[in-house]
């Protein structure tokens, strides 16, 4: 487990910059050391600057060469603009002229898992399954290259809510959620030994808003009370903060 390392920029455009730069560095070096990358996108304000930020120049990405998959997702129909996978369409996958090598997007709640998130969970579940195996919950090997995550400002990170039962999961990759305090309440999650299976684990954040977050979870162990803690590359960890996070 790699310890936090903290990158700051002055705002927000510039922070999504730097993303995009450097995430253009790992996963042009993984598909040039092991001839395929995967990567965990987020949706949020983050994640999305990220993703535009990378659309100003996504001929450089080797996108045939590229596995894109979610570390959460809200359960709400297939295009709804609320969607992690809508917002990231909108943002930049709709426009690429190279389809990636796979697009790995959690249940919807009208498609196949009928309504039943648990259901979606497991599906998701299974789809790493077949891709990691065993792998991805014993630790062994790194499974993504990297995983981005950002952070509300109660320091959740993906859908890992403060003191919900998901924060505890350690014997299942995925986990739904029923109750989520930021709507929708039905989601699903990557839950932390999946994350933490990255080589890199970034966590993205900007504004004034989160740096109480920034804050709490710097000080904090407890990634039951402040899940952005518990987040961990094996071999990096970057916050990206941009200065009104960053304090
Ligand atoms: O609900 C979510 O929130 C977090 C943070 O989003 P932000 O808009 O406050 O930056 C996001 O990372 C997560 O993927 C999303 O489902």
């Amino acid at each position: 487990m790699s310890d936090v390392e903290r990158r700051v920029r002055p705002d927000k455009a510039t922070l999504a910059n730097a993303v995009a730069e450097r995430f253009l560095a790992v996963v042009t070096e993984a598909v040039e050391k092991r001839g395929v990358a995967h990567v965990v996108l987020t949706g949020g304000s983050m994640g999305t600057a990220f993703l535009e930020a990378l659309g100003r120049s996504p001929n450089e990405v080797p996108w045939a060469s590229l596995h894109l998959w979610w570390g959460d997702e809200r359960f709400l129909p297939e295009g709804d603009g609320e969607r992690n996978v809508t917002q990231a369409r909108n943002a930049l996958l709709d426009n690429l002229t190279v389809a990636p090598a796979g697009v790995h997007v959690m249940a919807a709640s009208d498609g196949a898992a009928a309504g039943d998130v648990a259901a979606g969970a497991s599906a998701y579940a299974a789809e790493l399954d077949e891709a990691f195996g065993d792998a991805l919950l014993q630790g062994e090997v790194p499974a993504f290259d990297v995983v981005m995550l950002g952070m509300g400002p109660d320091t959740h990170v993906a859908s890992l809510f403060p003191g919900h039962e998901q924060t505890r999961a350690h014997a299942v990759s995925v986990a739904s959620v029923t109750n989520s305090p930021k709507p929708p309440p039905e989601r699903i999650t990557m839950t932390f030994p999946t994350l933490n299976s990255a080589r890199e684990v970034w966590l993205m954040v900007a504004g004034e808003d989160k740096r109480d977050a920034v804050r709490a979870a710097s000080g904090s162990d407890d990634r039951v009370a402040h899940p952005a803690c518990g987040v961990h590359g094996q071999v990096a960890t970057v916050w990206w903060l941009d200065e009104a996070a960053a304090g």
